[in-house]
């Protein structure tokens, strides 16, 4: 049983998606527990994204149901969803690379203005200066918990892969989200990066009480920051638990081992020669 006394209980509900004859999504029922990290693995092809992307918005099931605490959010466009508290990275960076840091972080805001930008710089009513005396405060926070001060006015595209993963965390707390969605943040990464990586978002979690939602590959990170973690094969869940209860599973290891993906198994293996 699932306790969703905490905001952020994701619940999906035998969800399939078809993409013309293949089947990506079979019949797949989870739940993302509140005020956990949750990871999503699996092989390549496996469904994850497919995954991420009904319960962000970009997809639409063909059958099923996707819930936020208890609320239908099958059928609601990515920006409602956004609004009831689901924010999400993307794989590859999706920064505007000429703004500053600051600027790509503010645009995170706008889930939550009750007015839209033109009338919030035009009409400087006394509740938007509020609004943004309260975001600015919002930013702030961010800005200081995630060390990026140094480069608030620095263009992203100037900084290092990173630094610019960071700041797309950065962008997507100032959604204030009740679920952050985290499709692969630390692919590409450097070990330095990668643990840094690790505890903002273990920090992330404690700090804003949030929900965290990942896509990720790399098995070292599932394994140390995951409360739990959903094991995706061929569309279908075939392992959900503790770290340690699902990497002794042997349907995983059968699925790794067979699914022709040498890279996130030797990752696994490396990781685990280390320990
Ligand atoms: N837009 C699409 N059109 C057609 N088929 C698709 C589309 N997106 C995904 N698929 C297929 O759906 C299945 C699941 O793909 P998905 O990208 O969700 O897997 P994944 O687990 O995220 O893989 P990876 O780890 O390689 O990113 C695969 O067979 C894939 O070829």
């Amino acid at each position: 049983m699932i306790d969703t006394n905490g905001a952020g209980h994701v619940r999906v509900d035998g969800v399939t998606l078809s993409f013309g004859g293949i089947k990506a999504l079979k019949n797949v029922t989870f739940d993302v527990r509140p005020g956990a990290i949750n990871a999503l693995i699996g092989p390549n092809g496996a469904g994850k994204t497919s995954l991420f992307n009904c319960i962000s918005g970009f997809y639409r099931p063909s059958s099923g149901t996707i819930s936020v605490d208890g609320r239908d959010i099958t059928r609601l466009r990515p920006p409602a969803r956004a609004k009831l508290g689901l924010a999400r990275s993307f794989q590859n960076i999706a920064l505007f690379r000429g703004m500053t840091v600051l600027d790509n972080i503010k645009l995170g805001r706008h889930a939550h203005m009750s007015t839209n930008l033109l009338q919030a710089l035009v009409y400087f009513g006394p509740a938007q200066r509020e609004e943004l005396a309260l975001r600015e405060e919002v930013e702030r926070r961010i800005i200081d918990f995630l060390e990026i001060d140094h480069i608030r006015h620095a263009p992203v595209a100037a900084l290092s892969y990173g630094l610019q993963k960071r700041v797309e965390l950065a962008r997507a707390l100032a959604m204030k989200p009740r679920v952050l969605m985290l499709d692969e943040p630390v692919a590409g990464m450097n070990r330095e990066e990668t643990e840094d990586m690790a505890r903002f978002i273990l920090d992330a979690k404690e700090e804003w009480g949030l929900t965290i939602l990942m896509v990720e590959h790399d098995m070292g990170l599932v394994m140390d920051i995951s409360d739990h973690v959903a094991v995706l094969n061929f569309g279908e869940i075939i392992a959900d638990g503790t770290p340690g209860r699902v990497r002794d599973d042997p349907h995983v290891t059968e699925a790794y081992l067979g699914s022709g993906d040498p890279a996130a198994l030797m990752t696994r293996l490396a990781r685990e020669a280390a320990e």
